[in-house]
């Protein structure tokens, strides 16, 4: 055994495996509460996220393995047992740094505290027969079926993908999710230079390289960046790149007023806010009231005093609003498939037909929002999946009912993204940052 090796840690990444799987819970989530509660040791931290997001992220190809190897076919066995078996073989055939007699024996240990002697003896059989007879190959399939294998994505999401990108982009797409996704962290620059934050970060034992897209990044190499007091005292907030290239694209000046329709948790409000050096006012509503506090708690870190929280349906704002506002955001829910890379479960868990009803959703809240531009302000439309039937067509059948709004062009977006028209999909294999569309809409000044 190597020193790596941890019993417990196995069976909390099974723990989680199945919460994820049965409670439909976000892998992100469960395991920032079980690393912030202390539930495993420290030097395990880095191999439970790696269990439970590698074996979520391989769960297609796991399973092609597997299935030889079960007489009656992957559904004849309990769910849990089926867990243990993907965690196990995810080990043997993706990490090298444990032994494959450390990985059966632990299985078989979890199998015999947690079932009959019959689970222990299958689980040993199973993996020991990959181990003696190897992995079936992919070889004998063909076309969308291979590809899903090798890439493990579901096949209908391929076929979108290809439909929308081409093959190409498509498997491209599908590998940069299989990926490990960068810790990015956004400087407050209404509190100090980048410089200084990150003079700061690498005093407090981070190492740091600068951003691919936004001026407003760096990554995070190394270090815990949530434990130092840059983080604790509002200088920097974790965001990918791709998000904080909203916040600019709307362009807020200090002394604006800004209204944020979908804000949870946050991350744009504050960004917002930090643009307009906390000078004006940004109305920030979410439909979920217990999300209203996420908001709050993190002007409060970046101390900012210029965001207002509430509660609100944001098909409805005009029953509660009169005003009119300089900027708004329309950063609309959304299937969340340009962010597979953070929460990988979202490919198992999302069916194509629940995808249907978000484009009726942000149509009814962009054109709801836009009512409350002023004339010659600007509103952002966002969303965090690279579908473009949440994208492209929301705002093209939004101009083309509001001929009071035109795409606006943008420097940075043209520049640097060659994105002319003032929109621009961002796949996530591209810069590495998460898959992300936006849109610049400008309303006629009358
Ligand atoms: C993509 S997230 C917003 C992320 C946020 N802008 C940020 O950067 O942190 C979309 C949000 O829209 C909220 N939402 C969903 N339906 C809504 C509605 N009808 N009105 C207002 N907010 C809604 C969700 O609760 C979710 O927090």
């Amino acid at each position: 055994m190597t020193n790596n090796f941890n019993k417990n840690v196995r069976e909390k990444a099974l723990e989680l495996l199945q919460r994820i799987e049965k409670e439909g819970a976000y892998s992100h989530l469960l395991l920032n509460h079980v690393l912030s509660h202390g539930q495993v040791s420290k030097k395990d931290e880095s191999l439970l996220t790696e269990l439970v997001y590698g074996t979520i992220k391989r769960k297609n190809t796991l399973d092609f393995y597997l299935t030889p190897f079960l007489k009656n076919g992957i559904d004849s066995i309990e769910p849990w047992v089926l867990q243990l078996l993907r965690l196990s073989v995810y080990q043997l055939v993706y990490l090298d740094r444990v032994p494959d007699r450390a990985v059966i024996h632990e299985a078989v240990n979890i199998a015999k505290k947690r079932g009959h002697k019959g689970i222990s003896g299958l689980v040993n059989g199973v993996l020991r027969s990959i181990q003696r007879k190897g992995l079936p190959r992919t070889n004998s399939l063909s076309g969308i079926e291979r590809l899903a294998i090798e890439t493990s994505h579901p096949e209908w999401l391929l076929e979108d993908w290809i439909a929308a990108y081409g093959e190409k982009e498509a498997k491209a797409m599908a590998l940069t999710n299989l990926d490990p996704p960068p810790l990015t962290v956004r400087v407050n620059l209404s509190k100090s230079t980048k410089e200084e934050i990150k003079n700061k970060l690498l005093e407090e034992g981070c190492q740091i390289e600068e951003g691919a897209l936004s001026p407003d990044a760096l990554i995070i190499t190394s270090g815990s960046v949530i434990t130092t007091e840059t983080y604790k005292n509002g200088y920097v907030t974790i965001q990918d790149e791709s998000s904080m290239l909203v916040a600019r694209l709307l362009q807020p000046e200090p002394g604006m007023r800004v209204l944020d329709a979908c804000a949870a948790p946050g991350g744009k409000t504050t960004h917002l806010a930090e643009c307009m050096e906390d000078k004006g006012s940004i109305n920030a509503f979410d439909l979920h009231k217990k999300k209203i506090k996420l908001i709050e708690e993190q002007a409060k870190r970046l101390g900012l005093s210029i965001i207002e929280a509430k509660a609100m349906d944001a098909r409805e704002l005009t029953a509660h609003l009169d005003e009119q506002f300089d900027r708004v955001l329309v950063d609309a829910p959304c299937s969340g498939l340009g962010v597979i890379r953070r929460k990988p479960e979202l490919k198992w868990q999302k069916q194509k037909e629940n995808l249907e009803r978000f484009p009726k959703i942000q149509a009814d809240i962009l054109a709801e929002a836009s009512k409350l531009v002023k004339p010659g302000g600007m509103l952002v439309y966002s969303t965090c999946t690279v579908r473009k039937e949440e994208n492209e067509d929301v705002v093209e059948a939004f101009l083309s009912q509001n001929n009071l709004f035109k795409r606006e062009r943008n420097e940075f977006l043209a520049n640097t993204l060659q994105a002319e028209h003032g929109q621009k999909t961002i796949l996530p294999q591209q810069f590495g940052t998460d898959g992300f569309f936006m849109a610049l809409l400008k309303k006629q000044d009358l």
